[in-house]
């Protein structure tokens, strides 16, 4: 059961003796002398919404192996991982610009939006998804993220 250090939303896991800020989601073993601060390390506050842009790349496992792109997608996980590297790299030395790749190559309907999803709070997309667009700071670029639809780079733009 979990219980909540209350007043300070501060959560400590049961058994687990830790605890979990839960607007940094930065966990720690001491208890908690003060109320859970929204600022983490570097002094940023842990944004409630951020705005991004990805780049999908389906792959035959994904949930839905179908998009605009490919009526039917057959390219294995390493495939589409080894495929998205490359564009990730191409972004990296500025080779294109983010949204020229996403429009014309992510598997996902914001193609059209050069890959803009517009702003989104935690509890909309998938997990690992939102871990990593809500660890990036503006104007950063992800590392390649799993998740069931396929693997992405991700672009936080606000
Ligand atoms: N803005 C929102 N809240 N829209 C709902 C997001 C649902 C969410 N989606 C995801 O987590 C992944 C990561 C980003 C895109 C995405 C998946 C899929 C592609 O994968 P597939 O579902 O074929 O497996 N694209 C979408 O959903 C698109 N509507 C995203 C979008 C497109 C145009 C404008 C805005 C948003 C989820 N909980 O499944």
């Amino acid at each position: 059961d979990l219980r909540k250090v209350a007043g300070s939303r501060w959560m400590q896991m049961a058994g687990m003796t830790y605890y979990l800020n839960m607007y940094t989601k930065k966990s720690q073993w001491d208890k908690p002398d003060e109320p859970a601060s929204r600022d983490d390390e570097d002094g940023e506050e842990a944004p409630r919404a951020v705005q991004c842009s990805h780049l999908l790349v389906k792959h035959s496992g994904s949930r839905r192996p179908s998009s605009w792109r490919e009526e039917n997608i057959t390219k294995t996980k390493e495939e589409a991982m080894e495929i998205l590297a490359e564009y990730r790299r191409q972004v990296v030395d500025r080779e294109i610009p983010f949204e020229e790749l996403a429009a014309q190559y992510s598997d996902c309907s914001s193609a059209k939006r050069g890959g803009d999803l517009g702003r989104f709070k935690r509890g909309q997309m998938q997990k690992p998804f939102e871990d990593a667009a809500f660890a990036l700071k503006v104007g950063q670029l992800s590392q390649i993220v799993d998740t069931d639809s396929g693997v992405h780079i991700i672009l936080r733009t606000a």
